[in-house]
């Protein structure tokens, strides 16, 4: 070995002496709030997070990327939080699937996951106490709105305490090293769909088979060499799959977005997005009424969403997410006033604005 390399590995091993020693010290650190949160739950508070992972971003001296630096202080304070209290997480299962990949995003490895079979499942595992907070799709950017989610945050007491975002990439992959003797291909419809140019181009030939997720495809392509799935990195980590195509999505844009529930919302962070339900009388003009108080007192709007009422014929609730979060005074005045003229309002909570 040079004397060169020699030196520097030495320097390294120092190095990451001192980094263990403050990551203990940090620890410590944490066990000590959590000391002081007892009694005065929740522990996880998503809302100090963004502040941590944004305030480091902002300090981040290169050479690593924002993105690595909130990586791994993601994972820091994902183990740190793990030492105050374990905490349970609930997500639409099965294991490989995006939403877990959402899920250890927001929350980073230290929870105990837990694999759901539908998205009300998991909105049941938080509403009864079994999970701590839940993880649930509401949209993609090519597909559209998840009604289920969003008839469910109608229906439940549950709140909102964060948002992810995630990017799906897709990936063609086997137990084989390459495509030649591939006979079929399995994957999820709506991941089918987003492949499907790609797929015409370069696999015409192959039936593809529509299953109930990715993460079922990857299993089946666990078992068989002579089939492939769609599905993302996760699922061919989980099922030992080679990636014989990486990211053959048509829209190299595509991110689906997934909402943080628990049976209380956050505090604010300084940037944050408060997510509500309405309903609008039924007269011309209504919504135009309802929406003025938010332009008055200079609240954005970032998304506005009907979907029919399940009370009557062509009644409608709209989903809206405005900029702030409700302690903030001009949103608090703005909800007020569109309180005074809906049929109906409900907050669903307040939450930072994703942070990674
Ligand atoms: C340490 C705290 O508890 C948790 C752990 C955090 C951390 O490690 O930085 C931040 C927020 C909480 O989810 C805290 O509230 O400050």
């Amino acid at each position: 070995m040079s004397d060169e390399l020699l030196k520097l590995r030495n320097e390294i091993d120092r190095l990451d002496e001192e980094i263990l020693a403050r990551l203990s010290e940090r620890a410590r650190c944490a066990q000590r709030v959590g000391e002081v949160k007892k009694g005065n739950a929740p522990f996880y508070r998503p809302e100090r997070e963004a502040q941590v992972l944004r305030r480091l971003a902002e300090l981040n001296p290169g050479p690593l990327p924002a993105d690595a630096v909130k990586s791994v202080f993601r994972e820091i304070m994902s183990v740190c939080l793990g030492l105050e209290h374990p905490q349970r997480v609930a997500y639409l299962g099965p294991a490989g699937t995006f939403s877990e990949s959402a899920s250890r995003k927001q929350f980073g490895s230290a929870p105990n996951f837990m694999a759901m079979a539908t998205i009300e499942d998991v909105f049941r595992a938080v509403e009864a106490g079994n999970a701590d907070y839940g993880v649930v799709p509401v949209e993609n950017s090519t597909e559209g709105a998840v009604s289920i989610t969003l008839d469910l945050l109608l229906a439940s007491p549950v709140k909102v305490c964060g948002e992810v975002n995630l990017r799906i990439h897709q990936q063609l992959m086997s137990r084989a090293d390459g495509i030649g003797a591939a006979k079929r291909i399995y994957s999820h419809a709506q991941s089918l769909a987003q492949c499907h140019e790609w797929l015409n181009r370069n696999l015409p030939h192959l039936p593809r088979i529509p299953v109930a997720s990715n993460a079922e495809a990857a299993r089946l392509a666990g078992e068989d060499p002579e089939s492939c799935a769609i599905a993302g990195e996760a699922a061919a980590q989980l099922y030992g799959l080679n990636i014989l195509a990486p990211n053959i999505e048509d829209d190299p844009n595509n991110t689906t977005r997934f909402l943080v529930i628990a049976d209380h919302d956050a505090g604010a962070s300084g940037r944050d997005r408060t997510s509500l339900v309405f309903s609008a009388p039924n007269r011309p003009g209504a919504i135009h009424t309802l929406l003025e108080p938010l332009a008055q007192h200079g609240v954005d709007m970032t998304k506005l969403q009907s979907r029919p009422a399940q009370s009557g014929l062509w009644e409608y609730v709209f989903y809206a997410d405005i900029q702030g979060h409700q302690s903030d005074p001009a949103v608090a005045a703005a909800l007020k006033a569109l309180s005074e003229r809906a049929a109906f309002l409900k907050v669903l909570g307040s939450y930072p604005v994703a942070a990674i």
